[in-house]
């Protein structure tokens, strides 16, 4: 006897295969949705959902001419939309092929989870709150990129190379207005620097409100491709915002900062 809750799956004739199916269909375009979200692409994937529920509807009436030119439009058009989604495709990509990216999925799979690349050490961490402590104090602008599982190098353009042990005089002496380096983003690998004026994609997202500049934008903007924490210190007010996975969050207190990139790196 079927209980009355699923008697209508009998009259519709849905099997457990056709809700597994469904299941499916909505973890990918969900997936996708989330890879588009916030970028350009977003209104061309509404826009193929839309046509291709027009096409299912035209279908079920069977207007046959109409059906076959949407038909057509769809078989045609994959090549259309892999041009279309290249970035995001890339990006998608990028993620599933990173070896780092399988080593935290099948960590994590295992209970195991390492939570960065390269182990990156508390004093480290602490040399970068201190700094973020004082440069906040002074207002003195500040970008700081750490890579987590993403290889970030592709997305970072110019700057200088440097192989230096991350401390707090250096972090200070590099960010100060009158040093040469000042400019940019410094990039932070394990307990390294290894880059400074560093150059990154800026975010076109509307929704970033007018006040943040192309610092703050900057930071958004790489972590829309990668996944690494922005640490980035206004000149103006002298705020922290931590900025990860497209949030920003005011650090109020110093402490939170050391939480948080706690939580992330260790
Ligand atoms: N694409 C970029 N990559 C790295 N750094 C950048 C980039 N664009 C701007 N910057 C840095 O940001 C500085 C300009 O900051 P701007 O005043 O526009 O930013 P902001 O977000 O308003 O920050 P603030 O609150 O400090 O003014 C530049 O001097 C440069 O150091």
């Amino acid at each position: 006897m079927i209980p009355f809750f699923f008697s209508f799956l009998y009259f519709l004739k849905i099997s457990f295969i056709d809700i597994l199916d469904i299941f499916l269909v909505a973890i990918i375009l969900f997936q996708v949705y989330r890879l588009v979200y916030n970028t350009a692409a977003l209104n061309i994937f509404y826009g193929i959902i839309a046509t291709f529920v027009f096409w299912k509807i035209v279908e079920a009436y069977k207007m046959k001419l109409l059906s076959i030119v949407i038909s057509i439009f769809f078989k045609g058009g994959f090549l259309a939309l892999i041009i279309l989604f290249q970035p995001e495709i890339r990006k998608f990509l990028l993620i599933v092929g990173s070896r780092i990216f399988l080593k935290k999925f099948i960590l994590s799979i295992f209970g195991k989870l390492e939570k960065s690349r390269f182990s990156v050490k508390t004093e480290t961490i602490d040399s970068v709150v201190r700094s973020c402590a004082i440069l906040s104090g002074d207002k003195t602008g500040v970008l700081i990129v750490i890579q987590l599982y993403q290889d970030i190098k592709e997305f970072i353009q110019n700057g200088d190379e440097m192989d230096a042990k991350v401390n707090s005089p250096i972090l200070e002496s590099i960010f100060y207005k009158n040093s040469p380096l000042h400019d940019g983003a410094v990039i932070i690998i394990g307990n390294k620097i290894v880059r400074t004026r560093a150059i990154l994609p800026v975010s076109y997202n509307k929704e970033i409100p007018s006040r943040l500049g192309l610092r703050h934008r900057a930071a958004i903007g790489l972590s829309e491709k990668t996944d690494s924490i922005c640490l980035v210190i206004s000149e103006e007010t002298g705020y922290i915002s931590y900025i990860k996975d497209q949030k920003r969050t005011v650090i109020t207190n110093i402490n939170n900062l050391k939480m948080k990139l706690e939580k992330d790196l260790l």
